[in-house]
This record gives C-alpha cells, sequence and structure tokens, in this order.
C-alpha cells in the first residue's frame, strides 16, 4: 500500500467534491480515488520515538550537567509496534526494553529517537534486534550538554566545541559494535509523501479534539488557539530535536561517523526532512489543544460503577500524551475518509516502565483494510454514496479492533488497561472492548448517539462497567452555570487561571474530591 501513499494528493475531508467516488461497474475499474496521503511506516516508528521522547515524567527533569539525554524507543516486530519506551531516572529506553522484552527483541526493528549509547546497544545488539533506526539529532550521550550546562545562553548557536571524551568515546565504542554486529544500524528517515503535511494540519484543525472545545466555546477563536499552539509545539519540538545550525550538525555528523549525510545534496535534504517530521509531530499535538479541556469521567459517579475502586491516577499530560500517539497512528489510515488511530496501555510494575509512568504497551493500531491486501482491492465508498454493496465498512477493521487482535499479551482479570481511541468506540467494537477486559477507555464522544446505517455509535452510552474518559470541558472550576455548558460546566472568565492548573491536574470525576479518579 505504500505505493499508494504517492498517487495520491492532500485531500482533507468530506467537504472536497472531488473526494466522491464515482460509481462504476466492477471494483477493479471503479474510479476510486482512496484516502488523503499517509505516513510512511518508517516515518510513523520514527515519530512515534520523537513523541515518547517527550513522554510526561513523574519526577521532573533530567539533570542538566548530565551527559545522558531521554531518548524515546519504538520496538516494532513484523510491522507491528510491540513496545513504546522512554528513558525514566534510572533506566535508558533501552535499557527498559531489555528489561520488558528480553530475548523477545530477536528479530525486532528498533527506532531511537537520538543515536543510542554503546552500554544499551550492546546489549540490544546481544538480544538478536534486526535493525536499529535513530534519529539524527544529538546523541544519547550528548554532544551539546556540555557546551549547554556552561553557557547555557548561548546554547542554540555555539559550536559543539565541548565534545567531551565521554562523548567521544562512546561514539567509538558505538562505532566498533556498528561495524562489528549483525543488525544493521542505519538512519531512516523518508521525505513526506506529498500533500501530507497539509493534510496532517487541515485535518488537525478539525479534528474532534478541536471540533469538541468549538463547541463548548463558541466564543473562542479556535484557529488562533490551534495556531498558537502549533507554534509553541513547534518551537519546543525544534528546540528538543533539531540542530540549530548547520555547523553544528555538521561537526556531530561526523562525530558519529555520518560523513557521507554531511555531503550534499543529502545534508539539506536530511534537515529538510527533519524539519517536516517536526512539524507534523507539532500539528498532531495542536490538535488536542490544552487550554480548558481534558479527559473526565462522564456522568456517573463512580459509586454507582461495578469496578472495584482503584489506588492510581493518571494525569491530564498522561492522557494528552496518550491520545496523542493514537493520533499519529490515525496518520497511517487506510479509510478513504476517515483516520482512526487506537493505543492501549496498562499499569504494570516492572522497573522497565519507570519512563512511562508505571505504564506498558499492550497493543496499538489504526483503521485499515485486512492486512497484506492490496490498493484499492476493497470498498472504499461511504455511507453517504448510493451503492451499498461496495461501501467499506464490512472491509475496514477498526481501529481498536487492529489494536486487540495485534496485542502483546492477554489482559489478566482485573488488570487496569486503558485504551486511548480518537474516535468514539462504534457499536461493533463495544462488545470486544468489554470481551477483552479493557478498564478504562479514553475518547472524544462527538459521534455518540449517531446512527449511520452501516455503522452505529449507539452502544457507547450504555457501556457501565467501563469507565469513560470523554475530551471535554474541565469541570473543576465551575462556577455560576451558564446556557452554553451542560453539567455546570465553566464559564470563559476563569479560563486563564484554569489553563494554568489544569496541565498539573490528576484526572478526577465530575465529582466530588474524595471519589476516586481514574482508577
Ligand atoms: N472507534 C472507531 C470508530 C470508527 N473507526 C473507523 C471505521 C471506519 O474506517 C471509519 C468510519 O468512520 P465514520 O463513522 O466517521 O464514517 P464515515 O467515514 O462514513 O464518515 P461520516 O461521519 O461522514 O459518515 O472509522 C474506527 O476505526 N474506530
Amino acid at each position: 500500500m505504500e505505493g499508494s501513499d504517492k498517487r495520491n494528493r492532500a485531500v482533507s475531508g468530506q467537504s472536497r467534491p472531488e473526494r466522491d467516488t464515482k460509481d462504476s461497474g466492477t471494483q477493479t475499474d471503479s474510479r476510486v480515488l482512496g484516502h488523503g496521503p499517509r505516513l510512511s511506516k518508517v516515518n510513523l516508528f520514527t515519530l512515534l520515538s520523537l513523541w515518547m521522547e517527550l513522554f510526561p515524567q513523574e519526577k521532573p527533569e533530567e539533570d542538566e550537567h548530565s551527559q545522558i539525554r531521554r531518548l524515546g524507543l519504538v520496538v516494532v516486530r513484523d510491522s507491528k509496534v510491540v513496545g513504546l519506551h522512554c528513558s525514566g531516572a534510572e533506566l535508558h529506553a533501552g535499557q527498559a526494553a531489555i528489561i520488558q522484552h528480553g530475548t523477545g527483541l530477536a528479530d525486532c526493528e528498533l527506532y531511537f529517537s537520538r543515536r543510542p549509547c554503546a552500554s544499551c546497544l550492546k546489549m540490544i545488539i546481544n538480544a538478536g534486534v534486526s535493525q536499529i533506526s535513530f534519529w539524527p539529532g544529538d546523541p544519547e550521550v550528548s554532544m551539546l550538554r556540555s557546551t549547554f550546562s556552561n553557557h547555557s545562553n548561548t546554547r542554540s548557536c555555539s559550536p559543539p566545541a565541548s565534545i567531551t571524551e565521554e562523548a567521544t568515546l562512546d561514539t567509538i565504542a558505538t562505532e566498533k559494535l556498528k561495524s562489528n554486529s549483525r543488525p544493521h544500524i542505519c538512519v531512516l528517515l523518508q521525505p513526506l509523501a506529498p500533500g501530507l503535511a497539509q493534510f496532517v494540519d487541515e485535518t488537525s484543525r478539525e479534528c474532534d479534539f478541536m471540533q469538541r472545545v468549538t463547541e463548548d466555546e463558541p466564543e473562542i477563536n479556535t484557529e488562533e488557539l490551534y495556531n498558537r499552539e502549533r507554534t509553541r509545539h513547534l518551537k519546543d519540538f525544534s528546540r528538543q530535536f533539531l540542530i540549530t545550525t548547520s555547523q553544528q550538525h555538521q561537526e556531530i555528523l561526523t562525530q558519529m561517523h555520518l560523513e557521507n549525510f554531511c555531503v550534499e545534496p543529502y545534508f539539506s535534504n536530511l534537515r529538510h526532512n527533519m524539519r517536516e517530521l517536526v512539524e507534523v509531530l507539532a500539528a498532531v499535538a495542536a490538535g488536542v489543544p490544552w487550554e480548558n479541556h481534558g479527559f473526565y469521567r462522564e456522568e456517573s459517579p463512580p459509586c454507582e460503577s461495578s469496578l472495584p475502586l482503584c489506588e492510581e491516577e493518571l494525569s491530564q499530560e498522561v492522557a494528552r500524551h496518550c491520545i496523542i500517539q493514537s493520533r499519529l497512528l490515525a496518520y497511517r489510515t487506510e479509510d478513504p475518509k476517515v483516520g482512526v488511530g487506537a493505543v492501549i496501555w496498562a499499569k504494570g510494575q516492572s522497573a522497565g516502565c519507570a519512563g512511562t509512568c508505571g505504564l506498558y504497551l499492550m497493543g496499538c493500531g489504526y483503521n485499515a483494510y485486512p492486512a497484506g491486501s492490496q490498493y484499492a482491492e476493497y470498498p472504499q465508498m461511504d455511507n453517504k454514496q448510493e451503492d451499498r454493496q461496495r461501501r467499506k465498512y464490512r472491509y475496514i477493521i477498526h481501529a481498536e479492533q487492529n489494536a486487540l487482535t495485534f496485542r502483546t499479551r492477554d489482559i489478566r482479570p482485573g488488570e487496569l488497561t486503558m485504551l486511548f481511541v480518537t474516535k468514539c468506540p462504534c457499536d461493533e467494537c463495544i462488545p470486544l472492548i468489554r470481551g477483552a477486559g479493557i478498564s478504562h477507555i479514553y475518547t472524544t464522544d462527538q459521534d455518540k448517539g449517531k446512527d449511520k446505517g452501516d455503522i452505529s455509535y449507539l452502544r457507547f452510552s450504555s457501556l457501565k462497567d467501563i469507565m469513560k474518559f470523554i475530551w471535554q470541558r474541565s469541570p473543576s472550576v465551575c462556577s455560576a452555570p451558564s446556557p452554553h455548558f451542560a453539567n455546570g460546566y465553566v464559564g470563559k472568565h476563569s479560563r486563564q487561571t484554569e489553563h494554568e492548573s489544569h496541565r498539573n491536574k490528576k484526572l478526577c470525576t465530575n465529582r466530588s474530591h474524595d471519589s476516586p479518579s481514574i482508577s
């Protein structure tokens, strides 16, 4: 299906007339215009690794004098993501993956958000991975860090003059491991499919999360909100993942024995591709804006729930991080119209989960036709089009269905398992989600109660035995009820103050203080 990326142009939604499929005789000769541009697998895994580097930390901030930088890691087996990791206070992401998967890493492909240090690399190679790809920025043993801490106000333009002995020795060891190793160790970055950047930007602006903000707060200029968030993220992510000057970047690449990348036009292309991916990440993250919204319990008080009460709490930052993972996955969709992504995390005890706030990945997926099918092999029509026989619904596998099918292991009874999905679960998926033992759902309910004939969203409301956290306006500062805001939600005047406190807040119910949060 990868090749089909190139055949498609940027299209963003049903409003565009050219997306309508013309009816015709057989499927093979029907005029299917296909899905919008997609992320390639390599770029998806790379983006997920960058995003994982930013997993919110329980114990904030790394030691700014340490040369070890946090990194994110994606473990892929047979093209499926089976591990998402982040460095924690003690373990590097590579070590966390070893602890969690052991020899399960054999034949896996690993995507790192930086070149990993030699101590991680030796174990990973030893575990028998088949391929290691890393983002060609500052490596895990930073070549910039000593410059940073000594001259923090000149960090953006000073050359890496003070590459320390530590970083140099690590590079030598990494090189030795690289040249002696069986797995392929490389930089895998691809240019974005034509039109993808625009497609991501347009669809992020109009996604369910943004729509909910618009509905809840019609007085807010959501366009401005989106642009502001996007600019803010772009600035932060550029600082985190890009190397400001070309000279500095070339010096780092040369140190890492990637001199080939320093030759033009490869060098400019490399920097361009890196920049484009960072822009995609900023757009995807901006589609879930902080402002006054977050994931909050739906309507039912916990005492009405049949679930046992749990102690654990999940912060809004972690919930938002996970839903953005799902949003990234959604850009691999094969649905001609709507991309959906799903990620399932479970609460773990192992030290290997420390970097991810005690969570480990159970599975992830996006909506797509059955594995191995060819482009346009299955019908692509939607429910607005005449011929029911040629509608997509009986063929597309939903994001949650893929996440459950390709889960890393079974869900144990009573286990805290959280499904993060970018669209309300449909009636076909509800029994599967319940049957699998998912205990919590984080989603938007924009489609709740809709019946589109081929697909319906009627059962979500009556789903009582799973805790539902819905993307909605924060209930925490509900003051004077306003006709706008059902449930007595907050009005505009308190938005600023709430915005400040919102980020560190734990997920809470719409009810009292002593009711258990997430949990
Ligand atoms: N939780 C969900 C919900 C839906 N889907 C997928 C299955 C289909 O690929 C697609 C269906 O999306 P819509 O219900 O939005 O149907 P349409 O694509 O027809 O759009 P419209 O809303 O315009 O009718 O989304 C999914 O993977 N996971």
